[in-house]
């Protein structure tokens, strides 16, 4: 296998092994999450490598090409996979950076596993990576990899950026190993966010962690400040993430997508107004906000039983950590209870499909729905919410948007709320649902304007120009 210029480092490969397949053989299916959506043509078109691990445990694979891009398994034993990505990664940093919506562990074996898998992703991406090449590192699983890398292969450009939000400082100081964790990220010559805000964080930490001297620079571009580490310059930046929008925008005037979506709506019942939410079953989405906000709604009359429709997926995700098991149990009594009080036979008010649906589908579905739910109590970005936006080509539709979302810093026309307010969520579903049509399509127009000219190729091409011109600038060390 020859070795790349441009390699992607991600705790999931671009699919997962599934050794459950009713092949008999196991199989290979997509791997959930918008972190895949976002990637996976940037590298296709790069012939690039994507160093990942395959999504089960104790399964070892040589490496292999698929759709134009060279996949490198990493294993984890079953004890890795509990220890380094059900406990640090997804019961301690998830919650953490997530504002501690649910307490955040500190668990020592927890973080020595983190470590050593971070070492052998380090150690794949030295082996994947051809002379001089260009290694993007990604997210809160792999925070240690820039430096271990770096000390492996100090011949490398290696860029790091974090899809999920980087937390308040005083948050952030609780973590036992906090040092060491932006030691890890300072291994890269360009650390990226999806907010100005996270990447001054950052900034402060690594001042006040590690003594390091830091510049602030302007918002204007993506460029927020730099921290100087021995004789390099570390460049920090916030690089908003985005979706292939005008595949979105194209596909979904396929004509089989067109009459699914009229299909979809005759099944329903033709409601009046249909309510859509798509999410990960995870507790930062809010997917319990949105149905109490449906529940209230029609306990006052405000909403009509008859008249509406509310379609929930909740992708299965983490299952065997238990404060998503617990969420599962909530979501459905919630369900249950909604659909008791005011669904008819044949005729539920809410519904609710706990498995993943075909792209097709998904956007069959985007294409349907009146209104889109997007009401997380914090989210790094939010595709879904700029993949419903790309999907209304005929400028209809509205989107509930909560303001702890990075999306919301840019889709600033969509009805923003904050998820914690309860009435304003209902208001702004009221809202979205009966807005007088020329004013609710001059909001979609915009918000479309928006999504449409920020896409994904954009946002990588931002990332990987500025990362490639990192490393200029001479640090007090340097010139000593
Ligand atoms: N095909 C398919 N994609 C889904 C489904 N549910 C969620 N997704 C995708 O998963 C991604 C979710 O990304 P995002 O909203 O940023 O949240 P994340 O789950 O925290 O990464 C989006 O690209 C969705 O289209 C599903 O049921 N089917
Ligand atoms: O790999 P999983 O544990 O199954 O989780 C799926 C992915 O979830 C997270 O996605 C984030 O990235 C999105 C794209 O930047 C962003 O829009 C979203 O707000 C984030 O939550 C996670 O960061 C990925 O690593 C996971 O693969």
């Amino acid at each position: 296998m020859t070795a790349a210029d441009l390699v992607v480092v991600a705790n999931r490969l671009p699919v997962d092994y599934d050794p459950s397949a009713d092949d008999g053989r196991g199989g290979w299916r997509r791997s959930p999450g918008g972190l895949v959506t976002a990637l996976e043509p940037v590298l296709r078109a790069a012939d690039g490598a994507w160093v990942g691990w395959p999504g089960a445990p104790d399964v070892a694979f040589d490496p292999f090409t698929e759709d134009g891009i060279t996949l490198h398994p990493v294993s984890l034993t079953e004890g890795e996979v509990a220890g380094y990505y059900e406990g640090f990664s997804n019961a301690t940093l998830w919650p953490l950076y997530h504002d501690a919506i649910v307490a955040p562990a500190y668990d020592r074996t927890w973080w020595r596993t983190y470590v050593a898998v971070n070492r052998r992703f380090a150690e794949a991406a030295a082996d994947a990576a051809a002379p001089g090449a260009t290694v993007w590192v990604h997210d809160y699983q792999l925070q240690l990899v820039p430096k271990m890398l770096r000390d492996l292969r100090p011949d490398l450009k290696i860029g790091f950026f974090l899809h999920i939000p980087f937390p308040p400082t005083e948050l952030f100081l609780q973590l036992p190993w906090r040092t060491a964790v932006v030691e890890g990220l300072l291994g890269a010559d360009l650390v990226g966010f999806h907010l100005p805000g996270g990447a001054r964080n950052f900034l402060f930490l690594a001042q006040r962690l590690l003594g390091l001297h830091t510049s602030a620079h302007s918002d204007l571009d993506s460029c927020v400040g730099t921290v100087d580490v021995g004789d390099r310059r570390v460049q920090v930046g916030a690089f908003p993430i985005s979706i292939d929008s005008a595949h979105f925008a194209e596909r979904v005037r396929s004509p089989h997508i067109r009459e699914r979506a009229a299909q979809v709506r005759e099944e329903l019942g033709n409601p009046e107004t249909l309510l859509l939410g798509v999410d990960r079953l995870d507790y930062t989405k809010g997917i319990d906000i949105r149905l109490e906000a449906l529940h209230e709604l029609l306990d006052e009359g405000t909403l009509d039983p008859e008249k509406v429709v509310m379609v929930q997926l909740a992708t299965p995700s983490r299952e065997r950590v238990s404060a998503y098991a617990q969420l599962r149990e909530d979501i459905e009594r919630k369900v249950g209870h909604l659909n008791g009080e005011y669904g008819q036979l044949g005729r539920p008010v809410v519904h609710y499909l706990h498995r993943p649906v075909d792209r097709d589908e998904l956007m069959a579905l985007y294409s349907a729905a009146d209104v889109m739910l997007v009401t997380p109590l914090r989210d790094g970005m939010n595709l879904v919410a700029k993949e419903y936006i790309a999907c209304r080509t005929d400028g209809t539709g509205a989107l509930v948007l909560s303001e702890f979302t990075g999306a919301a810093s840019e889709l600033r026309r969509a009805h923003l709320v904050n998820p914690h307010d309860l009435d304003a969520v209902k208001r702004a579903i009221v809202i979205a649902a009966t807005e007088e049509p020329a004013t609710a399509a001059r909001r979609m127009q915009s918000l479309r304007t928006q999504v449409l000219h920020h896409d994904v190729d954009r946002w990588a091409n931002a990332f990987l120009t500025d990362l490639r011109a990192s490393g200029s600038g001479t640090t007090a060390a340097a010139s000593a």
